[in-house]
C-alpha cells in the first residue's frame, strides 16, 4: 500500500520502570503527536503496541486479588485486556492531535488475534520478559508460589518469562485493511496481537505473549507497507551496547543486520527480536519489489526525526 507506515511502540517506552499512568499517558501522547504529524504528511499509518510490562502487571494484579488456587486470568484474554487498555489511550490521544490539526477523528483500535503453531518449540521455552522487574528473593518467592518462571533481565533485576511463539498470520487483516481505506489511522496487532490456534473452524487462545516486533513485522508485510518504524527507549542499534567501544547505527543493510544478528551482537529478548524484525519486513518486501522499503529503530521521542531519516537506525535492503 502507498505511502502505509506501520509504526511499533514498545510497552517499556510507554512504562519506565517505576513509572505509573501519568507516564504512560506522557509517553502515549508523545507518540500521538508523532502519528498525527505522519499523516499531515500524508502518510496512511497503522500503530502496533507492546505490552510486555502491562500484561504481566495485569496477571500478577489478579493472581494477588484471587482467592482461589491456580492462575485466574488466562494470558489470551489478558493480552486482549492491554490492547483494551493502551488501544483506548492510543485512540484517544491520537483522535486529539488529529482534531487540534483540523483532520477528522478518523482512528480506531481494533482487536486482533494472530495465528501462531501449537507445535512451535516456544511453548517449551518460555522466553519473552513481561510485567515488572523483582529483586532475586522475591522472584524466588513468587516462582515458589505460582510456577512461574523467571531469568535475570539485560537491564537488571529478574523478569517473569512467559512462551512466545512466532506469529503466522493476523486474524483480522482484511478489517485493518478495510479500515485503512476508509481513511483511518488503525491500531492493531497490540501486545503482537492475541495469540490463538485453529481448530477446524474454531480459534482458541493460548497460554503466551506473541513479541510485538514480529507481529508488526508480519502484518507490514501483509499490508505491503512503505516502512515499518520500531518506536523504543534508546535512540540508536548499538554495536558493543553497554560495553567499552559501544556506537550507534545509523545505516545498516538486510544482509549487514542479519550477519550482526548471527554474530550475537543484539541481545535476545531486546533488540535481537526488533533488529530480526526489521530485515525480515525489508527482506520480504524487497523480495515483493520494492526497494525504497525501509525500516528503522529509534526512540518513541524522536518519532518524527526517525520516520524522515534524520534519527535512529535505519535498514535498508542489500
Ligand atoms: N508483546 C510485546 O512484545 O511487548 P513488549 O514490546 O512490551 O515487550
Amino acid at each position: 500500500m502507498d505511502r502505509l507506515l506501520v509504526v511499533a511502540l514498545g510497552g517499556n517506552a510507554f512504562a519506565r520502570k517505576g513509572e505509573g499512568l501519568s507516564s504512560q499517558w506522557r509517553s502515549v501522547r508523545i507518540a500521538a503527536e508523532a502519528v498525527a504529524g505522519l499523516v499531515e504528511k500524508g502518510y496512511r499509518v497503522v500503530v502496533t503496541h507492546g505490552n510486555g510490562p502491562q500484561v504481566g502487571a495485569l496477571l500478577e494484579w489478579m493472581y494477588r486479588a484471587s482467592r482461589s488456587p491456580g492462575e485466574p486470568l488466562s494470558m489470551d484474554v489478558a493480552v486482549a485486556m492491554t490492547q483494551g487498555w493502551l488501544g483506548y489511550m492510543l485512540q484517544q490521544a491520537i483522535g486529539n492531535a488529529l482534531e487540534e490539526r483540523g483532520r477528522p477523528r478518523r482512528v480506531a483500535a481494533l482487536v486482533t488475534q494472530v495465528l501462531v503453531s501449537r507445535s512451535d518449540p516456544a511453548f517449551r521455552e518460555p522466553s519473552k520478559p513481561i510485567g515488572p522487574y523483582y529483586a532475586r528473593d522475591e522472584a524466588e518467592r513468587l516462582a515458589r508460589e505460582t510456577g512461574w518462571v523467571f531469568r535475570p533481565d539485560p537491564r537488571g533485576g529478574y523478569r517473569r518469562v512467559v512462551p512466545s511463539p512466532r506469529p503466522a498470520s493476523v486474524v483480522e487483516l482484511e478489517a485493518v485493511r478495510t479500515l485503512l481505506e476508509a481513511g483511518y489511522v488503525v491500531i492493531a496487532a497490540g501486545g503482537g496481537g492475541v495469540p490463538v490456534v485453529r481448530s477446524r473452524a474454531w480459534l482458541h487462545g493460548v497460554e503466551a505473549v506473541v513479541d510485538k516486533d514480529y507481529a508488526s513485522s508480519l502484518l507490514a508485510q501483509a499490508l505491503g507497507a512503505q516502512a515499518l518504524l520500531i518506536l523504543t527507549d534508546v535512540p540508536y542499534v548499538y554495536r558493543n551496547y553497554g560495553r567499552p567501544g559501544q556506537k550507534p547505527l545509523e545505516r545498516l543493510t538486510a544482509s549487514e543486520a542479519r550477519r550482526l544478528l548471527e554474530e550475537g551482537e543484539f541481545p535476545p529478548g531486546s533488540m535481537g527480536p526488533k533488529v530480526e524484525a526489521a530485515v525480515e519486513f525489508v527482506e520480504a518486501r524487497a523480495r515483493a519489489g520494492c526497494m525504497d522499503c525501509y525500516a528503522a529503530i529509534g526512540r518513541l521521542e524522536d518519532a518524527a526525526l526517525v520516520a524522515e531519516g534524520e534519527r535512529g537506525t535505519r535498514i535498508l535492503p542489500g
